[in-house]
């Protein structure tokens, strides 16, 4: 038996080997070839120099014996994976067949025709011929597995190697970017280093110094200990002192166990107070009704003596007329009586002369006829003259009658129209009172809604609504626009605007004035915030709304017609005319008015006298100091005392101010205007002082840029507007909800307002709509925005009162102005000032409740 022929493959799991003799193989190909050869043709070419000597000694098994077994390889399909453990070659044993003996064998057979020996020979040749086929096809299938194999170990050597590269690429850059930052703190370490030495440095020469400040220590030390001695002694007197100062501090907390209560009764009152309030408003609807009532009543009443009078009248004319008959017959009987006496005499002297012609002159006989018919002619005409005379009389007495009836009748309309008046009287009176009660029930019910409002500490909301111009519509779908909700409790305080399909947004505020309210009855509504700028209060009122809602009307209003004037000259007329008033109890005021616009994020004084042009325009900075004091630099302060030089600063502030002609409004003012008049009042024979400020604000329109079509500067003007006033919006939503940080700074308008919005002044803002449907848009804005403003809590207002004669100090003398908080420890007893105003015992009454200082 032949020795089993074994081939053998290197076992996979050496890739570098491979690759190595791979190189190894590739020496002999030229260079410029090797960098063409891709890994595939390198396997192909490494399985053809392994092949060719496996098959060469295939064929040698093959030839030397058919029978011997041969090992061999069996091929198997369970290849290796990646990373896996290479298995063990296998070897098998199978009969090699010498293929060149093979081939070169012939058919012997015993003899020439031995054809079935030759047969058999043949048919063995067959079988072994098939066998040799069929290990050649094994042999096939394991070298083209190995081939296989190999391509796939070629592959991830190849990944493996790219993954390999790519690590070490990123492994390169972090060690590049390692060194750079090293290099990096290297630096900062050796700017730290020269720092730290400077340091050092320093540190060395403060040790010095402080070596010598402990010297100098060392010798206070001793000097101190001997004044401690003293101090000692000091401290037993002092002992003594602080434990009468205990006594002191147990009675002053007695006091203030009674100033509690004294506050809880306030509060109790306050309680009180708000019960009659709603009480009151009770009154006030039952007196409207009986009001309403007796108005009905009187206006039965005053027809029923219309009536009368008219009857009276007549009958005093009829009067007249049977007067004028009487008198007329009467006249014409004096004159038929006359007439007959006339006649009598004249009979009397006829017959007296026919007599004494009878006896003295015998006449003849026809000229006694001629006077006898003469005589009878007379006698007729005196008969027909007498029943005359009698149907007169008849006539006369028919007359008299008549008017003694009228008299009797005019009498009895007298007396019934006396009775009458009598009633009408009573009503009146009875109506005159009726509504006194109505209008101190009032004032009781908006005293005590300002002391609630001032205790909560919110802004006042008036809404005004304008009424219709030309060419404008209010109404939406069918309803109005504006409607005012007359339930009792919104009555004159809400309002409603309709969206369409019924779509309601009610709203209430502190007062809804609606289009047919005047001018007059609308300061009525705020002379008492007005009032309390004496008082020393901080007092604010501005307008919001969009162009042309009637911001300015309402402020200012028309100069040239009494009636029209809006609320900065009456306010002012108050103001003079009360301080003239307070004079006679020794109160003297003194006040500054200043006049500012805020036009494009810029402040300008609208007081400024004329330059000649060449001056640069002054800039106006606004200032806020630690006590609240508000300044704005280089503004003009104008001492007023009337009425007259007001009007004359506003005429001269109406020619500088920033107004133009926009798509909604003839006259729009472009800028933010205040009015500010600083008040300082003193008591010449008690030296108190007080301290207001008056704040009248007519902001610029809120417009929207579709609506308004600006272009230009126009554009430039409506942008600023539009972002002072978001700001103003953004502020107060801070405020509302009660946010850390407030935006004043945001814009100049803000920053300006900072004390009125979120410090301790009277606030009331107006809110101005338009009734024109197309405005809805805006005015549903300015509503919402309104409504928040009213739910704004801005801090309990407080009084400006001093004792001291400094108030020329607090009152400018030029360049800027100061309002705000005296300076502490100089607050006085609110009774000290309550002459000035009722409302002193309220606003004790709020101070205390809120834990204000009352006195010291
Ligand atoms: N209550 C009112 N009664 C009568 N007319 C009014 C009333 N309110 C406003 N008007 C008229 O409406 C017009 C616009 O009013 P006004 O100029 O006051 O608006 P505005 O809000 O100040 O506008 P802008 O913001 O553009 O300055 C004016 O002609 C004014 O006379």
């Amino acid at each position: 038996m032949k020795p089993a022929a074994t081939y053998s493959k290197s076992a996979p799991g050496t890739p570098k080997k491979d690759i190595s003799s791979q190189k190894e193989n590739l020496e002999d190909v030229p260079s410029d070839k090797k960098r063409k050869l891709s890994g595939r043709d390198l396997l192909e070419k490494r399985a053809m120099t392994e092949l060719k000597p496996r098959l060469r000694q295939a064929f040698l098994a093959l030839n030397k014996a058919d029978s011997s077994p041969v090992a061999m390889r069996t091929p198997t399909n369970n290849t290796p994976r990646k990373g896996a453990p290479r298995e063990p070659e296998v070897a098998v044993t199978v009969n090699p067949i010498d293929v060149e003996a093979l081939l070169s064998m012939k058919m012997t057979g015993k003899n020439k025709f031995d054809y079935k020996g030759k047969c058999e020979q043949m048919m063995d040749y067959i079988k072994k011929l098939r066998a040799c086929i069929r290990q050649f096809q094994e042999l096939e299938t394991a070298l083209n597995l190995e081939k296989e194999e190999l391509r796939r170990q070629l592959d991830d050597e190849k990944e493996s190697r790219e993954h390999t590269e790519a690590t070490l690429k990123y492994k390169q850059d972090e060690l590049e970017a390692g060194l750079a930052e090293l290099k990096f703190m290297c630096n900062n370490l050796e700017e730290r280093l020269a720092f730290t030495e400077t340091e050092k440095e320093n540190l060395v020469r403060a040790r010095e110094k402080d070596a010598e400040t402990i010297q100098a220590l060392e010798k206070d030390v001793g000097r101190i200990t001997s004044d401690f001695d003293k101090s000692t002694k000091e401290v037993a007197n002092l002992l003594q002192q602080v434990s009468s100062l205990q006594d002191i501090n147990k009675r002053l907390q007695e006091y203030n166990t009674s100033l509690q209560q004294y506050n809880s009764k306030l509060q109790s009152d306050t309680t009180a107070a708000v019960e009659a309030m709603t009480r009151t408003q009770k009154e006030k609807a039952a007196i409207m009704e009986t009001l309403s009532s007796l108005r009905g009543h009187t206006s039965v009443l005053q027809n029923q003596l219309d009536s009368s009078k008219n009857t009276v009248v007549e009958k005093v004319k009829q009067n007249k007329e049977l007067k004028e008959e009487a008198d007329r017959i009467r006249s014409e009987l004096q004159r038929v009586t006359d007439d007959r006496e006339q006649r009598a005499a004249q009979i009397q002297a006829l017959m007296e002369e026919n007599l004494r012609y009878k006896e003295c002159t015998g006449k003849s006989a026809a000229d006694l006829e001629q006077l006898s018919s003469k005589n009878s002619a007379l006698e007729e005409g005196y008969s027909s003259q007498a029943e005359a005379i009698k149907t007169l009389r008849q006539q006369l007495e028919f007359t008299q009658q008549k008017l003694k009836m009228a008299e009797a009748r005019i009498a009895e309309n007298e007396s019934r129209g006396a009775e009458y008046k009598g009633r009408l009287q009573e009503v009146q009176e009875k109506l005159v009172d009726a509504e006194n009660k109505l209008h101190e029930g009032e004032l009781v019910r908006k005293k005590l809604h300002n002391t609630i409002l001032e205790l909560k500490g919110n802004v006042r909301v008036f809404c005004r609504v304008r009424p219709l111009l030309h060419d404008e519509e209010d109404v939406v779908g069918t309803e109005p626009l504006v409607q005012y909700p007359n339930s009792t409790e919104l009555m004159g305080r809400g309002i409603e605007l309709v969206q369409g399909q019924g779509q309601k947004h009610t709203f209430s505020f502190d007062k809804v004035f609606g289009p047919e309210v005047m001018q007059e009855d609308v300061f009525v509504e705020i002379s008492q915030l007005v009032q309390s700028a004496l008082d020393g209060y901080k007092v604010c009122i501005f307008a919001y709304g969009q162009t042309g809602s009637g911001k300015t009307h309402t402020m200012l209003g028309n100069q040239d017609q009494p009636e029209q004037r809006g609320i900065i000259p009456r306010s002012l007329e108050q103001i003079f005319k009360t301080s003239q008033a307070l004079s006679s109890t020794g109160w003297s005021f003194r006040m500054q008015a200043s006049m500012l616009e805020i036009y494009n994020e810029t402040i300008r004084d609208l007081l400024a006298r004329p330059g000649n042009g060449n001056e640069p325009a002054k800039q106006h900075v606004v200032k806020h100091d630690q006590n609240g004091n508000t300044t704005v630099s280089d503004l003009s302060l104008v001492d007023v005392s009337n009425w007259k030089e007001v009007a004359s600063l506003l005429q001269r502030a109406a020619q500088s101010r920033s107004v133009g002609k926009t798509a909604m409004n003839e006259q729009s003012s472009r800028s933010h205007c205040v009015f500010t008049l600083r008040l300082s009042g003193m008591n010449e024979s008690t030296e108190q002082q007080v301290h207001g400020v008056l704040n009248l604000i007519d902001l610029a329109g809120s417009e929207r840029l579709s609506r308004s079509c600006s272009t230009g500067d126009r554009l430039k003007e409506t942008q600023a507007i539009n972002k002072s006033l978001s700001s103003l919006g953004d502020v107060i939503l801070a405020i509302g909800n009660k946010e850390q940080h407030i935006p004043y700074r945001n814009s100049k308008l803000t920053y300006l307002l900072q004390p009125c919005l979120g410090g301790d002044s009277k606030t009331l803002m107006f809110v101005n709509i338009s009734p024109d449907s197309k405005s809805l848009n805006e005015s549903l804005c300015s509503l919402r925005f309104a409504a928040k403003v009213n739910a704004c809590e801005i801090g309990v207002p407080r009084r400006q009162t001093l004792a001291s004669r400094n108030s020329e100090s607090r009152l400018r003398k030029n360049g800027s102005y100061c309002e705000g908080s005296p300076p502490d420890g100089e607050y006085y007893e609110e009774s000290d000032f309550d002459h000035i105003s009722q409302a002193g015992a309220v606003d004790l009454a709020c101070r205390r409740l809120k834990g204000f200082r009352i006195g010291q």
